[in-house]
């Protein structure tokens, strides 16, 4: 593979005011933010430019599905909000469908009793929630919809093709210092200065935190509201798995899939058959047991960076890329089809047990973070537990769980299976996102998760990477960091 035989002759270009398109770009990484990003790239650069895509494992990265007694379930990215504009355009676009994800009713337990229990009745829930919350419930619903209005801002900008170098800066775009802040101090910090009680946050708020993010409201407030939307009415998956996605944008970005792991990127000199010289980037990879390198003009990196997950050595830049050492949090989804033993949490047999989720405290002694019941890819249903049928049951975990442990939980069980991951970044604000732009065209995307890892974050990295790429390689810089951006579209329809 070689980068130069199909761009035009440069000088043609410079004559014509253009800057020659890049010849090869690559994304490393095919999760939803690599497939994404190759997508846009293939928007900006046109038909011409070639794109590599290298995945070290399977397309969809943490989009993954496992498979129980011949059905397939969400082993990672499992829920999307109504308000994620780009998964929902990609599924239109790519000819996929949307399932309504299950929205049984949620207790939460601390270790010895549930401490709050859903009603099947609206009212009866109100009521509840005053009784327990005053209107802490209200407030919060109220404060997570603002977060998310501004959020809405980045769809405007990116259909105006804006781009941005730093998260940093993307995330002042959106809401001035004051969303900077949410991302500089921890949840329980805002919350705590907005008057929350410590027993709202215990009871409700960290028990949202441990099933979404395993983590307390010790994480940034940013990814806290994040998480909160996560509880909104109306949340969907693609029907057949949220990975499809994936393989959709890649077919549809006309890229070459590599299946190979990338070890290295090493800036270079070419000199072409002009006898001009080139800098490009030499990536080295490995497919099975032998080594290759190709170059190219642009690198997307979209995979976390540190030795755990991606490994990638950044050789003789001048000066030096910067380690990366982010510490992403162990989780383990075990998906079990069995007979819940309902008494751990309550008195109630299962035939009297209407939960389908039960969310935990933070109680050191609780061995799981949460437990609730799926449904399978295909299906756009909402699984309610029956004495007689053993149904599958989803449950997060910081450890893999033991024998003992699923002996405890369930009365019996006929399948159990179960995913590790190194699930999202180990949140601890005050923080700084790792770069975007790592060098001159070298670009990484999931600083990102850094203010929030979810799907729609990584898509929006991946289209940020790709105007940022392409209006850089162009000189383009009003097209990037723009300050004001909110104000001056307003007036633009
Ligand atoms: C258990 C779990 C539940 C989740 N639930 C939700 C949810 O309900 N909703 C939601 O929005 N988000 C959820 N998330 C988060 C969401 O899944 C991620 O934020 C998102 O999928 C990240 O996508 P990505 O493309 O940025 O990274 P990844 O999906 O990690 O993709 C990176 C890819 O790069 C590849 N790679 C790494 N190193 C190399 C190398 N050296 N060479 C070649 N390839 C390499 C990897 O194999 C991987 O496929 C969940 C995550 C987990 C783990
Ligand atoms: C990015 C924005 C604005 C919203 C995303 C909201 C959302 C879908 C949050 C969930 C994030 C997340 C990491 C969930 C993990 S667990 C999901 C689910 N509860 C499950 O049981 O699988």
């Amino acid at each position: 593979m070689g980068c130069w035989g199909t761009s035009p002759p440069s000088a043609l270009l410079k004559s014509a005011g253009l800057q020659r398109p890049p010849a090869c770009t690559t994304v490393i990484g095919a999760g939803i933010g690599g497939t994404s990003a190759a997508y846009y790239l293939r928007q900006k650069f046109g038909k011409d430019v070639k794109i590599d895509v290298f995945e070290k494992g399977k397309v969809g990265g943490r989009l993954a599905t496992f498979n129980v007694q011949g059905q397939e379930f969400e082993s990672g990215g499992s829920v999307i909000h109504p308000l994620n504009l780009h998964m929902k355009r990609f599924v239109k676009d790519l000819g996929l469908s949307a399932v309504q994800s299950p929205s049984g009713l949620v207790g939460v337990y601390n270790g010895e009793t549930l401490v709050y229990e859903e009603s099947s009745w609206f009212i009866i829930n109100m009521i509840k929630l005053i009784w327990h919350y005053g209107f802490q419930s209200l407030r919060m619903h109220m404060w997570v919809e603002d977060i998310l209005d501004k959020f809405m801002r980045i769809y405007r900008y990116q259909s105006h093709d804006y781009a941005f170098s730093s998260v940093e800066k993307l995330l002042h775009s959106l809401g001035g210092d004051d969303y900077l802040g949410l991302f500089n101090r921890s949840l329980l910090e805002t919350l705590q200065k907005a008057g929350f009680s410590e027993k709202f946050l215990d009871e409700i708020i960290t028990p949202v935190m441990r099933v979404n993010y395993g983590q307390t409201t010790n994480i940034n407030g940013f990814v806290g509201a994040v998480s909160m939307s996560g509880t909104d009415p109306g949340l969907w998956a693609v029907k057949g798995g949220n990975k499809l996605v994936c393989s959709r944008l890649l077919q549809a970005s006309r890229s070459n899939l590599v299946s190979g792991l990338v070890m290295s990127i090493e800036e270079k000199t070419r000199t072409k058959q002009t006898g001009n010289p080139s800098k490009v980037y030499e990536v080295v990879y490995q497919t099975g047991s032998e080594t290759h390198s190709d170059f190219y003009d642009i690198v997307l990196v979209a995979t976390p960076l540190n030795q755990k997950m991606s490994n990638i050595n950044f050789l003789n830049f001048d000066p030096p890329i910067e380690e990366f050492h982010q510490h992403y949090e162990p989780l383990v989804t075990t998906l079990i089809k069995g007979e819940l033993n309902s008494t751990v949490f309550s008195s109630r047999a299962l035939n009297e047990f209407h939960l389908g989720t039960v969310l935990t405290t933070d109680n050191p002694d609780l061995f799981i973070n949460s437990i609730g019941l799926v449904s399978p890819v295909e299906e756009d249903s909402n699984p309610q537990p029956k004495a007689d049928i053993a149904h599958v049951w989803k449950i997060f975990s910081a450890a893999p769980l033991t024998k003992e442990q699923i002996l405890k939980l369930f009365v019996s069980y006929d399948y159990a299976v179960k995913q590790s991951w190194l699930a999202y970044p180990h949140y601890t604000p005050p923080e700084k996102c790792p770069s975007i732009i790592l060098h001159d065209r070298l670009y990484y995307l999931n600083g990102i998760e850094f203010a929030a890892s979810a799907m729609e974050m990584s898509a929006i990295a991946g289209y940020n990477a790709a105007l940022l790429a392409y209006h850089r390689w162009n000189g383009n810089t009003h097209m990037i960091d723009q300050e004001d951006l909110y104000e001056r579209l307003k007036t633009e329809l």
